[in-house]
């Protein structure tokens, strides 16, 4: 999907998903904030091409990526861990997705477009996406989100509705028993298959008010990035009016248990509490058409591109339960943070040097 040109800025995605139901719009792509509530980076393109090209990988060109601040420092991220197991155990969330962030910086200027060919050269599926975050204000000039998310938000064609929420994770081995071994003990993991449950759950009572049939698998299956292996779902779905449209439905998820907690507004207040204010990282990035067709990510795996092309911010979250123990899950955030190392072309063991 590329568009060409801003027609008009949507800031409030809500006043977007009116402007697609009226006809007054003819699309919108964009960002989503993780708090909806923030302004989203949307727009109506001039032009927009749906199609089913995949974006040009290009192998990561290695960089000089260096660490400038650990936000927060990693003994901290584990303080954070146990405290919320703490209040998760004395009843006050069900789960609650933590993340951290690395603020890194580069001599040598990002180009977002060729860093989302760098981000597709690292998945199968060679699906990346760099979007320009200007819509969403003066705060934002200039900056943009690039990332390859392998979570689906929400997929609309017509009638027809598909999701599929991850939740759950191991790291890769370059071994391939060992990688085996992992996969299969996720697969048997009561703490992440109870984690993956509450993101299933919300789905399911989500997409129940828009939709007449929904299919949930009864299993999770397992599914693998370069880096990590994840517990994902496909969910299918029949929308009941026609009229709603891919942008209705990501507002009415987003953000799901996967990055956000259970019950949602408890887990909001957390996340704020703990981490302040995450922008773009965790919501979700996608395009709806004229017609109400549209694709929705979730947007992890991911770096934020500052106005000056030097400096970059990219995050790694967990979701955390009452079994969830402080150094697996600092361990589980310094994998997933390869994913956007390696697209930068930076030693992947940069995010993990003072663990
Ligand atoms: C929050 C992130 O991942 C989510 C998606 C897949 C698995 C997750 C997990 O196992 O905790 C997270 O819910 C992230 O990559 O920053």
């Amino acid at each position: 999907m590329s568009a060409v040109g801003q027609a008009r800025a949507y800031p409030n995605p809500r006043e977007a998903a009116q402007a697609l139901r009226t006809g007054e719009c003819s699309g919108v792509v964009g960002a989503l904030p993780f708090d909806l509530d923030a302004p989203a980076a949307l727009w109506e393109p001039v032009d927009m091409t749906v199609s089913t090209e995949q974006i040009d990988p290009i192998h990561p060109q290695r960089r000089g990526v260096t660490v400038v601040a650990r936000e927060p420092e990693p003994a901290e991220h584990m303080r954070r861990v146990a405290s919320l197991v703490e209040r998760i155990r004395a009843g006050e969330a069900g789960k609650v997705v933590l993340a951290r962030a690395l603020t890194l910086g580069t001599d040598e200027a990002v180009d977002p477009i060729a860093l989302a060919g760098a981000f597709a050269s690292g998945n199968a599926t060679r699906n990346a996406f760099a979007v320009a975050l200007d819509a969403a204000g003066e705060r934002y000039a200039g900056q943009w989100i690039v990332g390859a998310s392998p979570e689906l938000l929400v997929t609309r064609r017509g009638r027809e509705v598909f999701c599929r929420p991850y939740a759950g994770t191991v790291p890769r081995s370059a071994d391939p028993v060992v990688d085996e071994q992992r996969a299969a003990s996720l697969r048997d993991s009561a703490k992440d298959l109870a984690e993956h449950a509450f993101v299933v759950e919300f789905l399911r009572e989500r997409l129940a008010p828009f939709c007449a049939d929904i299919d949930v698998p009864d299993q999770p299956a397992l599914l693998s990035t370069g880096e990590l292996w994840h517990l994902a779902t496909p969910i299918t779905a029949t929308l009941a009016d026609p009229a709603t449209t891919a942008l209705d439905l990501a507002l009415a998820m987003s953000p799901t248990p996967a990055l956000g907690g259970t019950p949602s507004d408890v887990a909001a207040g957390l996340i704020a509490h703990y981490e302040g204010d995450r922008g773009f990282y965790g919501g979700a990035v996608g395009w709806c058409d004229d017609e109400g067709d549209g694709d929705w990510v979730v947007t992890i795996r991911c770096v934020g591109v500052a106005a000056d092309r030097h400096r970059l911010t990219t995050w790694a979250g967990g979701g955390i339960v009452a079994e969830s123990d402080p150094a697996v899950e600092l361990a589980e955030t310094t994998a997933k943070f390869a994913t956007a190392l390696r697209a930068l072309g930076a030693d992947p063991a940069i995010a993990a040097e003072s663990d």
